[in-house]
């Protein structure tokens, strides 16, 4: 029975301790999924101890990747060059990005058939293909029991909501194998102000990392299983930026959160961002499966991701839509960025020359819009309608004209609208408005959470004792700014004595807070305006 034990490394730079998760499958289910959830959140990276994929599956790929690295390059470019797989030397990608590396790329989709490049690896391409098989459907499984453990600690109802995704036919999955050369000894650059440490026991004491072998990136796919050969030159960035290098470990898997499981849980993985560094005298070999959805999949975040306090953050699409995206940039290209949605909280419009129907297509579109500014945009009930319908995160509503109390602006209806499409405001300002009783008690009655209510004009003063009986029922917490009116403060003093407590404000501008406040109640503050 094992417990997560961090393997604990120390970065030279800061000289801080920093634990990289590693999970025992053995370990008891709940628990495993429990760390695998924290790891994902936290890191976007952790190691699998007893992960269950045989030795031997894992040795035949070994062995069969290093005959066919150990070719003449004349025979391996036959392998190439990408289609878009096959055998790849020092470029990666089409944008001219470098490694010191080759690498075989191979299509990890359950039924795809021999691919013509496999007669070009192997003299053998039946066996070849038979390894590479067996291997990939191994780690395939493997990644589906990760996915079902996830889809258990994140509480979702369908347990193979995420590795339904990579099990699918159709799937995009793809498999790498990576070779990085060992480094000549004449080619180690000695920089005793670098940055970085490496954790590469290979390395001579005085040697700082200087050759990159895979540039820094995260990967596309949704989840990447990477094992390697006791050859060092991983390295993760941590959430405070900096690298951390991950010790390699033959008998372990490390797992790395991709970008389309970024999106899937709405940024609650992170996609975690590596690279290689290749400075070790020692060959380093490193077999990557990449979990992809199929072309058509939507990776867009799960609706059960999405909630009042976590909007989504991408806009709808799918793996194909994300994958061209991605390609096209180059290695260290942030790719979600083109898929965010607007992340404007705030929108503010005063009189201008727009239309009703711009009005409400513009406030559609920023889907994190929780506060909207309208001043002296004269708006019919039917489209504070649509604002509700097209804004579901709206908490503070301003409605705003120039108090010219000769202007009806149908005030009530305006108030009525946000009735049951605005649920969550917490905050409405009314100025030269006309809002009476009903007006009011519609809006605190259907606004459960609405507890600032700033607002002008004479019919709302009228409505004010109507107000503070619902506010005494218990229904509110609300804030109220209002033209003064010395006979209601007789009111208010009523409700004093009859044990409710308040606040009354005299809030001439300018007055100390000492001055303004003169009671406190419990329940509301009222504003008084000189
Ligand atoms: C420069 C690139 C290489 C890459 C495609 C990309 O445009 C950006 C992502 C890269 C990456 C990283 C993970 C995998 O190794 C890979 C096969 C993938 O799916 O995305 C590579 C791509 C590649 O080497 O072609
Ligand atoms: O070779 C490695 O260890 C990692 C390579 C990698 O990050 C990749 O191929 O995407
Ligand atoms: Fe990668």
């Amino acid at each position: 029975m094992g417990v997560q034990s961090p393997n604990l490394m120390r970065n030279k730079k800061t000289c801080r301790a920093i634990g990289i998760p590693t999970i025992d499958l053995l370990m008891d289910r709940t628990l495993v999924s429990q760390l695998i959830i924290r790891a994902c959140e936290e890191h976007g990276f952790f190691k699998l101890t007893n992960h269950g994929v045989s030795s031997q599956i894992i040795s035949r790929i070994e062995e069969e990747s290093y005959d066919f690295f150990a070719k003449p390059g004349f025979q391996k470019q036959q392998a190439g060059p990408l289609t878009p797989f096959g055998y790849g030397c020092k470029s990666i990608g089409f944008h001219g990005d470098k490694g010191e590396l080759e690498y075989l790329l191979l299509d990890a989709n359950p039924a795809s058939s021999i691919p013509q490049t496999t007669k070009a690896i192997s003299n053998d391409p039946e066996k070849f293909s038979c390894v590479v098989d067996d291997y990939v459907q191994a780690v395939r499984d493997l990644t589906c029991d990760i996915l079902h453990l996830v889809a258990e600690g994140l509480g979702l109802a369908d347990k193979s909501t995420f590795s339904r995704l990579i099990d699918d036919v159709e799937s995009d999955s793809v498999f790498r194998v990576n070779h990085y050369p060992p480094m000549d000894q004449n080619q180690k650059v000695l920089n005793p102000i670098s940055k970085f440490q490496m954790h590469d026991t290979n390395l001579p004491n005085n040697a700082t990392p200087s050759r990159v072998g895979f540039g820094e990136h995260s990967d596309p796919q949704i989840l990447t299983i990477l094992r390697s050969n006791d050859v060092g030159g991983l390295q993760i960035c941590s959430r405070d930026g900096l690298w951390v290098s991950v010790p390699p470990n033959p008998s372990e898997f490390c797992v790395l959160v991709g970008d389309a499981f970024q999106a899937l849980t709405n940024d609650r993985f992170k996609g975690v961002r590596h690279r290689v560094m290749a400075n070790s005298n020692k060959p380093r070999l490193s077999m990557m499966y990449f979990g992809a959805p199929s072309l058509n999949a939507m990776v867009s975040p799960l609706p059960q991701m999405v909630s009042s306090n976590s909007p989504t953050l991408y806009k709808p699409f799918t793996w194909g839509e994300f994958k061209k995206a991605a390609f096209s940039l180059r290695l260290a290209g942030r790719r979600l960025d083109q898929f965010k949605s607007s992340q404007l909280r705030c929108l503010n419009l005063a009189s201008g020359d727009i239309t009703n129907e711009g009005l409400i297509e513009m406030v559609q579109k920023p889907p994190l819009l929780d506060e909207l500014h309208l001043y002296c945009i004269n708006i019919s009930k039917k489209d504070i309608k649509a604002i509700g319908h097209s804004c579901p995160h709206l908490k503070t509503f301003r409605l705003n004209y120039k108090g010219n109390r000769d202007v009806y602006l149908g005030c009530d209806e305006n108030a009525l609208a946000t009735e049951k499409t605005t649920p969550g405001l917490r905050h409405l300002q009314l100025f030269g408005n006309r809002v009476t009783r009903d007006g009011l008690l519609a809006i605190i009655d259907n606004c459960p959470h609405c507890n600032y209510m700033l607002a002008t004009g004479q019919a709302y003063m009228a409505s004010l004792m109507l107000l503070l009986e619902a506010l005494v029922r218990g229904q509110h917490d609300i804030a109220m700014e209002c033209d003064p009116a010395e006979k209601y403060r007789e009111s208010l003093q009523g409700n004093i004595e009859a044990g409710i407590r308040y606040t009354v404000y005299n809030c001439a501008r300018g007055s100390s807070s000492a001055e303004k406040e003169m009671h406190t109640w419990k329940i509301a503050q009222i504003c008084i305006w000189p």
